[in-house]
């Protein structure tokens, strides 16, 4: 017999009627004997996320808005899951606790872990499972840093004391016990980093799509199915925007040689993908893997006589980066060319004294800045080494009319990225799949 760690997202455990189907999955895999869960996501399209209604009472409250109806949508949520299930955590007492909590200025983090929090200890009763709390298991320093080494120590242990649990996803605990979350999505990374310490045979990571696709079906219509990808490949693809898999979850079953199984809660028959360290199974003529992308990007680009010859230039540049502490997206170059793409999260308002820096320290002779951009990768190991690929997807743009402002590819060449203007994002994802794909 072997052992599974099996990941729900927020759809697959949206309501009673949801949790029934996943409990069915798990009886019928006696090896499933860790699972960890999201909150409640959405039921419908217009739906809400309970963890959007979770951070909303924070900011009513830091607003000093009534933030009560808010709170009693989520407790009904909760309240009609307990009695639809059939079980009794005594819900009234634990909301009674996260009140008191919100009300004497508990944390963002804190609040928006209390939907995987409460969900879990519905469903270890339910499925007669142990209830084991993150907070005991996943580790952050004191300055929010998540603690690799210890994490994978402390999960161990505890579980090494339940021959099956239901663990929370998506927080910790800092050195001083206060809750800390992952970033968004981050449920999956919970599950890898419980699957890596238990030694899982392999990663279930249960949603609403059959596996992974090769364009968000959101914007192509009926995107072909990925049997298999690589741990790489899928990286890229979850970096760049593919949010079906959160990027740093690839990470721990990696590392641990474990294969992700992404699978589908309301399609349990279909197998899904199946991630490991091989390139891609791809169809006969098929050379991509898949398309991602996401909007609101700022590109400055550099132009300077001699920029290639001239010393410590991109360093200044980060320097320069590094002190209004923003991140930096891509780096993309040519012979006196630079330029610099950043996320507009990560800026963050500073775009103007950025660019002021930029020409004071750097003297380039022009300055471009380029806002509201959206960045497209186009990854496979099929791309490698291959000619013409860049020209095919550059002319699927140029058909459609679409300026690429900027290019990168990666040394591996397993990625082209382009970035162009938000207002053609859906258009040219549609384009390049057309000309690869389909
Ligand atoms: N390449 C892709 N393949 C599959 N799904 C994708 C892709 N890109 C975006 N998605 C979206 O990701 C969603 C699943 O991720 P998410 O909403 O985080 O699920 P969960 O709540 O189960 O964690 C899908 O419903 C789909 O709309
Ligand atoms: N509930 C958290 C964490 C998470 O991973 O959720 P999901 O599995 O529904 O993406 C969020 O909404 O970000």
């Amino acid at each position: 017999m072997g052992v599974k760690v099996a990941k729900f997202g927020g759809s697959s455990v949206a309501d009673a009627l949801q949790i029934e189907k996943i409990r069915k999955i798990i009886k019928n895999d006696e090896d499933i004997k860790y699972v960890v869960v999201s909150a409640p996501g959405k039921r419908f399209s217009e739906d809400s996320k309970v963890t959007d209604l979770l951070y909303l009472c924070k900011t009513h409250i830091e607003h000093k808005i009534p933030y009560q109806q808010i709170f009693q949508v989520i407790c009904d949520r909760f309240m009609a899951v307990e009695v639809n299930l059939g079980v009794d955590v005594n819900l009234s007492y634990e909301f009674e606790e996260i009140k008191k909590n919100l009300e004497a200025g508990a944390s963002a983090d804190y609040i928006a872990s209390r939907g995987e929090y409460l969900n879990a200890m519905l469903i270890a009763a339910y499925l007669g499972y142990d209830f084991v709390d993150s907070a005991k298991m996943v580790k952050f320093d004191e300055k929010g840093r998540f603690m690799e080494e210890l994490t994978d120590k402390a999960i161990k242990k505890e579980l090494s004391n339940h021959d099956t649990a239901v663990i929370p996803g998506f927080y910790g605990s800092k050195i001083d016990s206060t809750v800390k979350t992952f970033s968004r999505g981050g449920s999956d990374i919970t599950g890898a980093l419980v699957a890596r310490a238990v030694g899982a045979d392999v990663y279930e990571n249960w949603t609403d799509v059959s596996g992974f696709l090769m364009a968000d079906p959101r914007i192509v219509k009926n995107p072909k199915p990925i049997s298999t990808v690589s741990y790489k490949e899928l990286r890229e693809l979850s970096y760049m925007g593919a949010s079906v898999l959160h990027e740093d979850a690839i990470y721990p079953a990696r590392v641990a040689n474990i294969p992700i199984n992404i699978r589908n809660t309301n399609r349990p028959e279909d197998p899904g993908t199946i991630i490991t360290s091989e390139p891609a199974k791809l169809e006969e003529g098929q050379i991509i893997a898949g398309i991602a992308g996401y909007k609101d990007f700022t590109v400055i680009a550099m132009y300077k006589n001699l920029m290639s010859s001239e010393r410590g230039f991109i360093r200044k540049m980060t320097a320069i980066l590094e002190d209004f502490d923003v991140p930096i997206e891509h780096i993309p170059s040519g012979v006196d060319t630079l330029s610099v793409v950043l996320d507009n999260d990560g800026i963050d308002g500073k775009l103007d004294e950025i660019v002021e820096e930029f020409e004071r320290q750097l003297k380039p002779d022009t300055i471009e800045v380029f806002e509201d951009m959206a960045l497209i990768a186009t990854v496979g190991h099929g791309m490698s080494y291959r000619p013409g690929v860049a020209a095919a997807l550059f002319n699927a743009l140029a058909k459609e009319k679409i300026n690429i402002r900027m290019i990168d590819q990666g040394s591996s060449e397993m990625n082209i990225i382009v970035g162009v203007e938000n207002k053609d994002f859906e258009t040219a994802i549609r384009a390049i799949y057309k000309a690869f794909v389909s």
